[in-house]
């Protein structure tokens, strides 16, 4: 199999400034597709940097800039002549606290086709309906779907924001610490989901909770002051890491 056949996306030298501030330090990883990668490491590392750079989000934040080569599809998306919406539509993003538009539930899932030219209205009930089945929110949601998405849980809000990617067909979820904001039934269901999401996407997650990036990633990758320091599969980052700051990390002995 070539690469292009196994893996989802492919990151070379990465590197992100702040201003003059060096952030992150070129960083080179690669994300087998249908796999969960989760990103570790202590705060300010630059977990959510790289993850942001992997969408182009990094443009929008002022004074931000990104170098290296993103390959998605055999092409470098991270060229400024490649359009960001495009971009994004293949690999969304979900944040840590759940933003929904307020608007129904409907109208947030039905929100990106439509601006996508879909108008269509039986088209769009079916990408809501299968997005937010997809997600895991159907059944709790399909009585009230005009109904304010703001009225919903916390959790529930959450699994709107993941069918609200969904139903843009994305290739690549981007989830930066999904869970965080969230009670542990709600976490729990969020990681059952990501699990099950898996089979028709590759999922990259950035998590504080190691447990969590045990229990639910197939690969891990420990990031620290800037630099990616190890990746490998999730059992041997935990169990048996090639590094020393790894270890330390994934025992609690750090600093
Ligand atoms: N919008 C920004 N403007 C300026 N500096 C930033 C910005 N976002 C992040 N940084 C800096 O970049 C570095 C990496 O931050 P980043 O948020 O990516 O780390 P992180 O590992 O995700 O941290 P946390 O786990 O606390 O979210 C830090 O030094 C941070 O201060």
């Amino acid at each position: 199999m070539n690469s292009q056949d196994a893996l989802a996306l492919e990151t070379k030298d990465i590197k992100v400034y702040y201003g003059s501030h060096l952030a992150l330090k070129g960083v080179s990883l690669d994300f087998p597709k249908n796999q969960v990668t989760a990103l570790i490491g202590p705060s300010g590392c630059g977990k959510s940097t790289f993850l942001r750079s992997l969408n182009r989000m990094n443009d929008e934040i002022e004074g931000a800039r990104t170098e290296g080569s993103i390959i998605y599809k055999g092409t470098n998306i991270n060229d400024s002549s490649v359009n960001t919406f495009e971009v994004r539509k293949n690999i969304g993003m979900v944040f840590q606290r759940p933003n929904p538009f307020p608007k129904s539930i409907y109208e947030n899932v039905a929100y990106g086709p439509k601006h996508h030219g879909i108008k269509n209205k039986k088209v769009l009930d079916e990408i809501v309906e299968t997005s937010l089945r997809k997600a895991a929110i159907w059944d709790e949601v399909k009585d009230r779907l005009n109904k304010s998405a703001l009225a919903l849980s916390g959790g529930q809000q959450q699994r709107l924001c993941i069918a609200r990617a969904l139903a843009m067909e994305p290739d690549i979820l981007l989830l930066d610490e999904p869970a965080s904001a969230l009670d542990p039934i709600s976490t729990s269901k969020i990681e059952e989901l990501i699990m099950e999401l898996k089979r028709e996407y590759t999922v990259i997650i950035v998590t504080h909770n190691m447990q969590q990036a045990a229990r639910i990633s197939d690969r891990t990758a420990f990031f620290y002051m800037g630099d990616l320091i190890e990746e490998d599969e999730t059992s041997k980052i935990f169990t048996n890491p090639g590094k020393k700051q790894t270890e330390d990390y994934v025992t609690g002995h750090f600093g």
